[in-house]
C-alpha cells in the first residue's frame, strides 16, 4: 500500500512526520494513511529511547483534509464491520502517538479540518501557521457526520462538554487560526514556516516528558463531568436546547454528536472512543450523510470545479466592473467585487444614491476590522477600489457591467443602451434580474452574444450562490467570463437556461405559493411555519414572503400572468391580493405582512389571517404540510429539468440548497426525489397521493421513475422531513 507519511530523524533526535499522500492532492484518512500511521508508530516505539520528540506536519498546501469522503459516501450496512475496524486502527495509533512518552507537536501548516484536526488533537502541542485561507475545525456535522477519529472525545476532555459542543462540534465552524486559538483548539499561531518549526523544537526542548491532560492523575474535565452536580443539573436541558437551535428539525448528526459527547464524558477515554465509532457508523450507513456528502462534497466540487463552464473556451479575465444601481443588490455586488481585488465603478441616478455603495462597503469593512478578520490597511484598499458616479465617463475601460437597477425591463434596457458605448467594446453585459427572461432583455442590446444573467442572492456578501442565466443568444465566451468572474469573487456558480424566474426564483415561488395556499385553505399560519422549520427549511415560508415583499410577489405573478406561458391560477393568489389590496399588508419593508413588525423586528403572526381563509382551522397532518412544500418545489425542479431550464441535476441540488434554502439534509432538490422512500417510484406514488388530496399541481411526470432510474442510489434510510 502507498506510503503516505515520511519519517525523517534529525541529528537532534527529533522525528519529523510529513503527511504527504503521493496519490492525492490532499491528505485524507484513507486506508493507505492508516497503514502508514501504523508503520510509523511501530518505528517510533522501537526507536523511542533515541528520540527527543516528534513534529507532525504536511507537505501539502492543506495540513490534512479529513476523512475519505468518497469511500464514506458509499458505505452501506454491510461495510460496518470493516469501517469499525479501520476506525479502530486509526484511533489506536493516535492513542499510541499521544502516549509515546515523547513530546509530539503538530505543526499545522494549512487547513486542518475534521481528520486533520483530530490528528493534531492527539499531539501534545498545536502550532498553527496563519496561512491565507487556513481553516481549523470539525465540520463533520455539516456533512451529516460526527468527528469519529477521537474528535468528540478529545475536544470534550480538552474544552469541557458545553464549550466543545457549542463552539466546535455542533456549529462545525471552520475557524481562522486566531479564532481557533481563542477557542482553545490550538496553542500558538505563528506567521512563518520557519517560526513554526523553531517554536516546535523549542517546545520539545522545554517539555521532555509531556502527557495529555486526560492522562494526568490530577485531570479534571473542564466544567465538570455529567455526574458532577453543576453539569448534572443542566444536562436535562441539552436535548431541548438542541431542538430549539435546530428549530425543531430532526437531524441525526447533531443528535448523535450530543449523545456521543454526553455518553463519552461519563466513561474512560478508550470506551469513549468506542462510543464515538458506534455513533459514527450509524450515521455513515444512513441516508442523510450520503445526501449531504453527495451535495457538499461531490456536487459542490463539481460545480466549483467548472463542470458547467464551456470547456476549452478562453475568456479574458475581468479587471474593472461597472455596477449599475447602488441599491441593496448593487451595493452588495460592488463590495464583493472590490473585496476580491477588482476595481469597481458604481453608477446610480445621483452622486448621493451611488455613494450608498461606498457606505455599505465601509460598514461591512469596519465590521470585518472590528472582528479581526481584516487589517485596517487592507480595508482601506478595498474601499479605495470602489468609485461612485452619476455620470458615464468613469465607466470607460470597464470590462464587465453588472446591472442591478429596479426590476423594470424598459429601465434595464435603457441603462444598458446608455453605458454600452462607454465601456470596453467587448465588455461582458450582465443583468442581476431575479425574474425577467434574459433573452427578452438582450433583444434591445447591441451585443446579445455578450449578454447574460448573473443572479446574485441577498445579502450578497453572505450568500454563496450565483445563478448564471444563459439567454438564447448568449455566447460561450460570455458564459465562460461570467463563470470565471463568479469564481473570482468567491461564489459558487450554477448555470441555467433562460425562462421566467429561471430556476431559483421560480422554484422558491412554488414553496411560498404552497405555504400561502395552505393558509388560504384555513391551516393555521403558525402550523405552516413550524412544519417548514421542522422539515429543515432555514426560514418559515410566510416570514420569507414578508421578506421578499407581498407586493413584489404580486407584481411578479401579474407579469407572469400577462406573459401567458402556462400560468396557473393558485389559491395563494387570492390571499396575497387580499393582504396587499384590502388589508394594506405589503410585507416586512412596509411594517406589516403575514407578521407584524415593530422597529424592524419581526413580531407575531397577524391575527386577522384566519378570517381570510375559506375554512376555519383546517387540520392537515404534519407530514402532508411538510411534503406539500417539499414536493411543490421538487416537482417544479423536475419540470425545470424537462424544459431544459436546468441543465444538470448537480446544479439543481446545489442551487436549491445554497440559493433558496431547500433543506440541506436532502442533499438537494433532485436528490430528494431520488432518495425518497421507495426511490423515484416511491416519490411518484406519494406525489399522486398528494395530487388526489390537494390538487393537480402535484401530479408527477408520467415516466419519472424510469427517467431517474439510471444512477438511482439504493435507499436505506428514512426521510427526516416527515418525522
Ligand atoms: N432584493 C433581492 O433580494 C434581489 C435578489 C436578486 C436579484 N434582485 C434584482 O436586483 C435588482 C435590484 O434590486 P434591489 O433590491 O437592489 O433594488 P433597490 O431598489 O434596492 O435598488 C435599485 C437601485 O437602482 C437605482 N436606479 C434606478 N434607476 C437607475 C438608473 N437609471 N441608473 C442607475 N441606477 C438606477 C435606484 O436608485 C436604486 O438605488 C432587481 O432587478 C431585482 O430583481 C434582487
Amino acid at each position: 500500500m502507498t506510503d503516505t507519511i515520511r519519517y525523517d530523524r534529525g541529528a537532534d533526535g527529533i522525528v519529523t512526520l510529513t503527511l504527504d499522500d503521493p496519490d492525492q492532492s490532499a491528505n485524507t484518512m484513507n486506508r493507505a494513511y492508516a497503514a502508514s500511521m501504523s508503520a510509523v508508530l511501530d518505528r517510533l516505539e522501537a526507536e523511542r529511547d533515541e528520540l527527543t520528540g516528534v513534529v507532525v506536519t504536511s507537505a501539502k498546501q492543506t495540513f490534512f483534509a479529513g476523512g475519505d469522503l468518497d469511500e464514506m459516501g458509499r458505505a452501506t450496512r454491510a461495510d460496518a464491520p470493516a469501517l469499525a475496524e479501520l476506525l479502530g486502527t486509526i484511533k489506536r495509533d493516535l492513542r499510541r502517538l499521544e502516549t509515546l512518552g515523547r513530546p509530539v507537536v503538530a505543526a499545522i501548516n494549512g487547513a486542518a479540518l475534521g481528520g486533520g484536526l483530530e490528528i493534531a488533537l492527539a499531539c501534545h502541542h498545536r502550532i498553527a501557521l496563519d496561512a491565507p485561507g487556513s481553516r481549523i475545525g470539525l465540520p463533520e456535522v455539516t456533512l451529516g457526520l460526527l468527528p469519529g477519529a477521537g474528535g468528540v472525545t478529545r475536544t470534550v476532555r480538552m474544552l469541557g462538554l458545553a464549550a466543545a459542543l457549542t463552539t466546535v462540534l455542533l456549529t462545525g465552524r471552520r475557524m481562522r487560526p486566531a479564532e481557533a486559538l481563542a477557542a482553545g483548539l490550538v496553542d500558538e499561531v505563528v506567521a512563518t514556516d520557519e517560526e513554526m518549526l523553531t517554536r516546535a523544537r523549542e517546545w520539545i526542548a522545554a517539555n521532555p516528558h509531556p502527557a495529555q491532560p486526560w492522562d494526568r492523575p490530577d485531570y479534571r474535565m473542564p466544567g465538570g463531568t455529567p455526574a458532577s452536580r453543576g453539569l448534572a443539573a443542566q444536562l436535562p436541558a441539552y436535548p431541548a436546547n438542541l431542538r430549539k437551535q435546530l428549530k425543531g428539525a430532526r437531524l441525526p448528526a447533531p443528535e448523535a454528536i450530543l449523545a456521543t459527547a454526553v455518553e463519552g464524558a461519563q466513561v474512560d477515554l478508550e470506551t469513549a472512543l468506542t462510543v464515538e465509532t458506534r455513533h459514527l457508523i450509524t450515521l455513515l450507513t444512513g441516508q442523510i450523510a450520503k445526501n449531504m456528502i453527495g451535495a457538499f462534497h461531490v456536487d459542490l466540487r463539481a460545480v466549483n470545479g467548472g463542470a458547467a463552464r464551456p470547456s476549452g473556451v478562453e475568456a479574458a479575465a475581468v479587471r474593472k466592473v461597472a455596477v449599475l444601481g447602488a441599491g441593496m443588490m448593487g451595493a452588495g455586488i460592488a463590495y464583493v467585487c472590490a473585496k476580491a481585488g477588482l476595481d469597481v465603478v458604481v453608477r446610480d441616478v445621483s452622486e448621493e444614491a451611488a455613494g450608498r455603495a461606498r457606505e455599505h462597503a465601509g460598514k461591512l469593512l469596519a465590521r470585518a476590522v472590528r472582528r479581526g478578520r481584516l487589517g485596517e490597511a487592507d480595508a482601506q484598499a478595498v474601499l479605495a477600489r470602489i468609485t461612485t458616479t452619476a455620470g458615464l465617463d468613469a465607466l470607460a475601460g470597464c470590462d464587465a457591467v453588472i446591472e442591478a437597477v429596479f426590476e423594470d425591463p424598459a429601465l434595464k434596457q435603457a441603462v444598458f443602451a446608455e453605458v454600452a458605448p462607454v465601456v470596453a467594446a467587448d465588455a461582458l453585459l450582465a443583468s442581476n434580474t431575479s425574474t425577467l427572461p434574459i433573452t427578452g432583455l438582450a433583444a434591445q442590446v447591441a451585443r446579445p452574444a455578450d449578454f447574460i444573467g448573473m443572479h446574485f442572492f441577498s445579502p450578497v456578501d453572505k450568500m454563496p450562490l450565483l445563478e448564471i442565466v444563459v439567454g438564447e443568444q448568449t455566447g460561450d465566451v460570455a458564459l465562460a467570463r461570467a463563470f470565471d468572474l463568479g469564481r473570482r469573487i468567491g461564489k459558487t456558480p450554477i448555470v441555467v437556461n433562460d425562462g421566467r424566474g429561471f430556476f431559483t426564483s421560480r422554484v422558491i415561488g412554488r414553496f411560498i405559493d404552497e405555504a400561502v395556499g395552505m393558509v388560504a385553505e384555513g391551516v393555521p399560519a403558525a402550523s405552516v411555519e413550524q412544519a417548514a422549520l421542522q422539515a429543515g427549511y432555514p426560514t418559515g415560508p410566510l416570514a420569507l414572503a414578508d421578506e421578499v415583499s407581498l407586493t413584489l410577489i404580486q407584481r411578479i405573478r401579474r407579469q407572469f400572468e400577462a406573459a401567458g406561458e402556462g400560468f396557473v391560477a393558485l389559491p395563494s393568489h387570492r390571499l396575497v391580493d387580499d393582504m396587499v389590496d384590502r388589508h394594506d399588508r405589503p410585507g416586512r419593508a412596509g411594517g406589516r405582512g403575514f407578521y407584524d413588525y415593530a422597529d424592524g423586528a419581526r413580531g407575531r403572526l397577524w391575527s386577522g389571517l384566519a378570517d381570510l381563509a375559506t375554512e376555519a382551522g383546517r387540520a392537515v397532518p404534519l407530514p402532508d404540510l411538510q411534503e406539500r412544500m417539499l414536493f411543490a418545489e421538487a416537482l417544479d425542479a423536475l419540470r425545470c429539468l424537462d424544459e431544459g431550464v436546468l441543465r444538470t441535476e448537480t446544479d439543481a441540488n446545489i442551487g436549491s440548497i445554497l440559493g433558496i434554502g431547500f433543506p440541506a439534509w436532502t442533499g438537494g432538490v433532485i436528490r430528494y426525489v431520488r432518495q425518497y422512500a421507495g426511490g423515484p417510484a416511491g416519490f411518484a406514488a406519494r406525489a399522486a397521493d398528494l395530487a388526489a388530496r390537494y390538487g393537480d399541481r402535484f401530479t408527477p411526470p408520467a415516466d419519472l421513475a424510469a427517467r431517474l432510474a439510471a444512477g438511482s442510489p439504493a435507499r436505506d434510510g428514512q426521510p427526516v422531513g416527515a418525522a
